[in-house]
């Protein structure tokens, strides 16, 4: 196992590239499973934990997928079984994105029930209406989702009652191989759902107002494999924004689309950050003082909860009291714990935390309890006094590709060490605490 050391203080310079968005490659990857010739060449592919497992689901069906220099080919001609299995999707609940797909080409798909996780229940019931709408019938049993459709599945009419992500991405991706039109409601608007459409229309499917709030699909007889690039991560680049103005430095965030990052900039300008636009990415530079802020978490174009935990990092040292309200998910604010171990002072009420700020941090042993509480322990810890030291790095992995040496190249002094696991429990034990054992899944 490893664990990441940060020693605080340095102000990062340079440029940093952004990768391929996580949240976009893996519908995209799932969606290509729907073509029946041809080969999908998928470019700008992070090399993340959660491309690696969503690759296993494809394969584990008889899916063909090679992965080199962040290309990945998936020949999908032949699909040989239709169950993504357990071990795989308590990994990841993402795989579960298959199940539109491979209902909607092959009128089956048997998945292991992605259930809770750590940042909260996350249930699955919008894509299963979306499912059933569409002419699908659904068996629940031993922690496995069945879904069968007699022929082709047929268009509808469907509202989402939360504009979901997923159920928007896996409705999608049903309903292009349906039979009539579908037109869903109530949708969400994020960038990876347009880079989604962009990719299913590439391939023959018909997808029109995707990036609106109603999304219209034609279905079509048969899609085919094309060449794709998937759009730049803007959580990675809204990180290193953050990584940039917590330590009053000044770093390039090359490939960021301002677009996508209209909440988060607007946010950072309030804050007192510099901000400098151009077609190539935005340069952030340090605040002469950084001033306390209230956000409330939305689906897109709000502030999006995975940037939640990373902006209360800089909340921490801003002038003033804050107050962050995350609406999406309810156990969203575990990395709350693992600030007041630096020294952090943070009161959480329900769904809202008041974060005082102008505190000092102090470096100290914390735990990564999720992908983005992990992103902001490293944030936190690049600002303050001494060594942090960031174990369960497992979840970071899943989101952020090649962390340390990106920071290490912005100037940060951040490396990473093996240890077993046994001289942690020993460790903590000493100290008269054991922390408990943490989800598989962030
Ligand atoms: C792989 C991926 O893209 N993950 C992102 C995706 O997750 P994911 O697609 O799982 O998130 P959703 O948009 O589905 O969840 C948003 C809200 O809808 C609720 N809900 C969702 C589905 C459902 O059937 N019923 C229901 O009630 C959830 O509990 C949550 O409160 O969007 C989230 C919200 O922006 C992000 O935090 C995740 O990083
Ligand atoms: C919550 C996240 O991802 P996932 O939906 O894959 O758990 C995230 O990217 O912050």
């Amino acid at each position: 196992m490893e664990k990441i050391i940060v020693r605080g203080g340095i102000p990062l310079s340079g440029t940093v590239k952004i990768s391929g968005a996580k949240n976009a490659v893996l519908p995209i990857i799932a969606a290509s499973i729907l073509a029946k010739d041809g080969v999908s060449v998928i470019k700008d592919v992070p090399p993340l934990d959660d491309v690696l497992t969503i690759a296993k689901v494809l394969e584990a069906m008889g899916i063909n997928t090679q992965y080199e220099n962040e290309v990945l080919k998936i020949d999908a001609k032949q699909v040989k079984a239709h169950e993504a299995p357990y071990e795989l999707v308590r990994k990841m609940r993402a795989s579960f994105l298959v199940a539109g797909s491979l209902l909607g080409r092959e009128g089956y798909a048997k998945i292991s029930l992605p259930g809770g996780c750590a940042i909260g229940t996350r249930p699955i019931d919008q894509h299963l209406k979306g499912f059933e709408a569409l002419g699908a019938q659904i068996e629940i049993g031993q922690g496995f989702i069945e879904a069968r459709s007699n022929g082709r599945l047929k268009g509808a009419k469907i509202y989402l009652d939360v504009p979901s992500v997923g159920a928007t991405e896996n409705i999608m991706m049903a309903a292009t191989l349906a039979e009539g039109t579908t037109i869903i409601e109530n949708v969400a608007k994020e960038p990876e759902i347009v880079d989604l459409a962009n990719f299913l229309n590439g391939m023959g499917a018909k997808v029109r107002g995707a990036g609106t709030g109603m999304i219209r699909i034609e279905g079509v007889q048969q899609l085919s494999g094309i060449e794709h690039t998937v759009i730049p991560d803007r959580i990675e680049a809204g990180t290193y924004m953050i990584a940039a103005a917590i330590t009053g430095g000044s770093v390039f965030i090359e490939g960021a689309i301002e677009d996508h990052l209209t909440p988060v900039i607007s946010k950072l300008q309030e804050i007192g950050v510099k901000i400098d636009i151009n077609e190539n990415g935005i340069q952030v530079s340090a605040a002469e003082s950084l001033k306390a802020v209230d956000l409330k978490t939305l689906p897109y174009p709000g502030f999006p909860t995975d940037m939640q935990s990373q902006m209360m990092s800089l909340l921490m040292i801003s002038e003033g009291t804050s107050v962050v309200s995350e609406s999406l998910f309810e156990n969203r604010f575990m990395h709350v714990t693992e600030f007041e171990r630096m020294n952090g002072k943070i009161k959480v009420e329900g769904q809202t935390a008041v974060v005082t700020g102008n505190t000092k941090l102090i470096g100290s042993k914390v735990s990564a309890t999720d992908l983005r509480a992990g992103a902001a322990l490293i944030l936190a810890g690049l600002a303050a006094e001494g060594e942090t030291e960031i174990s369960d790095i497992h979840h970071i992995d899943r989101g952020y590709v090649n962390v340390t040496e990106k920071l290490k190249q912005l100037g940060a002094d951040i490396g990473r060490v093996k240890y077993q696991e046994s001289e942690n429990i020993k460790e903590q034990k000493s100290i008269g605490r054991v922390l408990p054992i943490q989800p598989t899944m962030a």
